[in-house]
């Protein structure tokens, strides 16, 4: 029998990657941090759910991250981008609801197979493979991947980053109206990018040892929007964005204040999915949110083996 199609991804991130006992098999490099949202006036215009209601705070634990299942990739190398920035928030009844973003502004890919065959095109294209390469073949098919590669370049610090949701969400208000919306986090102290020269000169760990320094001297905060989309963009295929002038409403700011203790323990436990939300939000039929839950959990439970 076949495999699924998250266990084949998993199987080809371990392929890419290498098996790293106990790390996640994509954006493997990571820090832990903890701080509050609370929520912004016009949040609730949008959506019911709890986080969103004007004058709620709540607590966040968030990970910033490097791309790739590599845990020792530097923070600078080119193929630490995209980042990441995973949000949980704590509810006030309890529960639990993730957001889970990146630096890319759109992907390079629509579903789950094809993300499944770019990774296995990587795997099979080395220095020596006859030309075309897999990977060369793949990208002349797929023209989003090379556009989507374009859109990111190493941050100066995880504080410096605009991390993008991609795919779309139904938020629903209290007059019942559903809006499709793509989130954005927008960093307060700017955002600001290294020549690739100055990044491949940064000390390895440079963006989690700027981390740490910025929290010792102060908290760091995002604005987290909500991109607005109107009739005819793009729901379900997370290659195209949406026009840059589209509406974008202020859902509330992210303030992390520190560094979670046990920086190891806490990465071990926590399980962002993009498809865990609350009341008020619900997944849109873009393909990739079920495949990104499915892969994530296979992830989980490899690394907690
Ligand atoms: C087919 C599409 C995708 C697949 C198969 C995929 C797969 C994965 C896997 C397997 C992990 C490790 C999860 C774990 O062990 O906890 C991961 C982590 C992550 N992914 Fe994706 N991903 C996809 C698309 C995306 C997109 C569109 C974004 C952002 C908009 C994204 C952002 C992240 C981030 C930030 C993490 C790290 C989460 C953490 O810190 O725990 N991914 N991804």
């Amino acid at each position: 029998q076949e495999p699924q199609v998250e266990e084949q991804i998993v199987d080809a991130f371990q392929q890419l990657f290498g098996k790293h006992a106990g790390e996640r098999t994509n954006h493997a490099k990571g820090i832990v941090a903890e701080g509050e949202f609370q929520a912004a006036q016009q949040a609730a215009d949008l959506t019911t759910a709890a986080h969103f209601q004007t004058g709620t705070t709540v607590p966040v634990k968030v990970r910033f991250s490097n791309a790739t299942g590599i845990p020792t990739l530097p923070d600078g190398d080119p193929n630490a981008n995209p980042h990441g920035l995973a949000v949980k928030f704590s509810l006030p009844d309890g529960a639990e609801t993730d957001i889970v973003i990146n630096s890319l502004k759109f992907f390079p890919v629509a579903t789950g197979a094809e993300f499944r065959d770019l990774l296995l095109a990587v795997a099979a294209s080395g220095p020596n493979s006859p030309k075309p390469t897999k990977l060369e073949q793949f990208v002349a098919a797929h023209p989003a991947v090379a556009k989507a590669g374009a859109t990111v370049a190493t941050p100066e610090s995880f504080a410096t980053e605009n991390y993008f949701g991609i795919n779309a969400f139904a938020f629903t208000n209290k007059a019942g109206e559903t809006r499709f919306i793509r989130y954005v986090a927008e960093p307060l102290a700017g955002v600001s990018h290294l020549a690739p020269a100055d990044a491949a000169k940064r000390a390895p760990d440079f963006l989690s040892e700027d981390l740490a320094a910025r929290l010792a001297r102060e908290p760091v905060r995002f604005r987290l929007l909500a991109q607005v989309a109107e009739p005819g963009d793009a729901i379900t295929d997370a290659t195209i964005p949406w026009p840059e002038d589209r509406r974008r409403v202020e859902l509330g700011t992210l303030t992390i204040t520190k560094l979670a203790a046990d920086n190891k323990a806490a990465a071990k436990e926590l399980l962002f999915l993009p498809g865990n939300v609350t009341d008020g939000i619900a997944p849109s039929d873009d393909p990739l949110i079920a495949i990104r839950d499915a892969a994530y959990a296979v992830s989980f439970s490899r690394r907690s083996e």
